[in-house]
C-alpha cells in the first residue's frame, strides 16, 4: 500500500494524456457521468465531478506501472501496454474499443515466410519486451533493435530484417510495402485496478465499473415506443426482436390502445420500423438510450 492509499481516500484514476485511445477514452468517462474538471489545460492531475475521485493524465505504456506500483489506484490502457510492461495488476473491464494487432512483418520481396526464418535475424520493434518473450518461447534467437515508432522504417534501413508492430487499419504495413507472416496478440483498452486498491476502493471501483458498463451496453441501441391496437400487438410483438421486452403498457385516453416499447439494437432499426407500421404500429418514436444499467 502506497503513503497516498494510506493517507487519503481519494481514487485516483491514470488515463492516457495522449494518442488515439486518449479521447475515446475521456469520452467514455464522461459519458457514464463523471466529468473531468479542465481536462484541456495538460495538468496532469484533474479533479471530477466526483470528489473522492481525481484524474491522473499519463502516457499509455507508462499507465501499467503507476497501477502496478500504487502510484495511481485504477488506469485505462491498451492490453499491449500492459503485457509490454510485464506488471501484475488485475484486469478489471475489457472495453473492446482501441483494438489493434501486433504483428510480425518483412518486406514483401523477403525470402522469409514463416517465423522459424527469423532465426538469427534482426527484429525492430516499440515492443521488445513483448518481443523477447515471445521469440524465447518460440526458441528463435533474434536480436531485438528498439525503437521510438516509425517502426515500418527500419527495413529499409537496413537496421532491422522484419518488423514487430501494431497494425489495424493494416495501411501502414501497405503502404511501406510489408507483408504479415504472423501475428502475435490482439490488443484492446483494458482497465486495470492495483491490487491493494481493489481493497481499499471496492465500493468506489464497483461504481465506476457500473457506470462504464451501462454506457458501453447502450452502445448501438435505441429505445422504442409506439402506440398499438390491442388486435395487432400479437403481429408487432412478432416483428420485434427479443433484445429486451417488449413493455406493454394500457393507455388511460383509449381503451382499445396499448403502448409498446423496447430496446433494439441499431443494425434491426432500419427495416424494423416499416415492418412495426405494416403489423399495425402507430406513433412510433426512435429514441437515444445514454445508459443501460441491469
Ligand atoms: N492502429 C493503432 N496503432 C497503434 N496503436 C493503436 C492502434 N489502435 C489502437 N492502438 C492502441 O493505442 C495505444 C497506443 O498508444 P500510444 O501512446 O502509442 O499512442 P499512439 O496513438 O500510437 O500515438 P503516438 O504514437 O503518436 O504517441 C496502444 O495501447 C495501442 O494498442
Ligand atoms: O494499420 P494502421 O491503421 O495503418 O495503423 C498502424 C500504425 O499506427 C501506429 O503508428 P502511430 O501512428 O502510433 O505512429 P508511431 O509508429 O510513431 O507510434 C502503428 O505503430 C502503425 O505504424
Ligand atoms: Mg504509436
Amino acid at each position: 500500500m502506497t503513503s497516498r492509499q494510506t493517507e487519503k481516500r481519494i481514487l485516483r484514476l491514470a488515463i492516457p494524456n495522449k494518442g488515439r485511445i486518449a479521447n475515446p477514452i475521456i469520452e467514455l468517462i464522461e459519458d457514464s457521468g463523471l466529468i473531468l474538471q479542465n481536462s484541456a489545460n495538460r495538468k496532469l492531475i484533474t479533479q471530477t465531478s466526483d470528489p473522492a475521485i481525481e484524474v491522473l493524465f499519463a502516457r499509455p505504456v507508462d499507465i501499467p506501472a503507476y497501477v502496478a506500483n500504487g502510484a495511481a489506484d485504477l488506469g485505462i490502457t491498451g492490453r499491449d501496454m500492459v503485457m509490454e510492461r510485464g506488471v501484475d495488476v488485475e484486469e478489471l473491464m475489457d472495453l473492446k474499443s482501441g483494438k489493434a494487432t501486433l504483428v510480425i512483418a518483412v518486406p514483401d520481396d523477403s525470402g522469409i515466410t514463416e517465423i522459424r526464418d527469423l532465426d538469427g535475424k534482426k527484429i525492430a520493434t516499440e515492443f521488445p519486451g513483448i518481443c523477447e518473450r515471445y521469440f524465447r518461447n518460440e526458441k528463435l534467437s533474434v536480436s531485438i533493435v528498439s525503437v521510438g515508432g516509425a517502426c515500418e522504417a527500419a527495413p529499409y534501413l537496413g537496421i532491422a530484417d522484419a518488423i514487430v508492430d501494431l497494425s489495424s487499419s493494416g495501411d501502414t504495413i501497405r503502404t511501406n510495402n510489408l507483408r504479415v507472416i504472423s501475428e502475435i496478440l490482439v490488443s484492446t483498452t483494458i482497465i486495470i485496478a492495483n491490487r491493494d486498491a481493489q481493497k481499499i476502493y471496492s465500493d468506489k471501483i464497483a461504481e465506476f465499473c457500473l457506470a462504464i458498463e451501462s454506457v458501453l451496453r447502450a452502445k448501438g441501441k435505441k429505445y422504442l415506443m409506439m402506440n398499438v391496437h390491442r388486435e395487432a400487438l400479437e403481429a408487432v410483438r412478432n416483428v420485434l426482436p427479443g433484445l429486451s421486452g417488449p413493455t406493454v403498457m394500457d393507455v388511460a385516453s383509449e381503451e382499445n390502445l396499448v403502448a409498446v416499447h423496447a430496446v433494439v439494437s441499431e443494425e434491426h432499426l432500419y427495416g424494423l420500423v416499416s415492418s412495426l407500421k405494416n403489423a399495425g404500429a402507430r406513433d412510433i418514436l426512435v429514441v437515444p438510450i445514454e445508459r443501460m444499467i441491469r
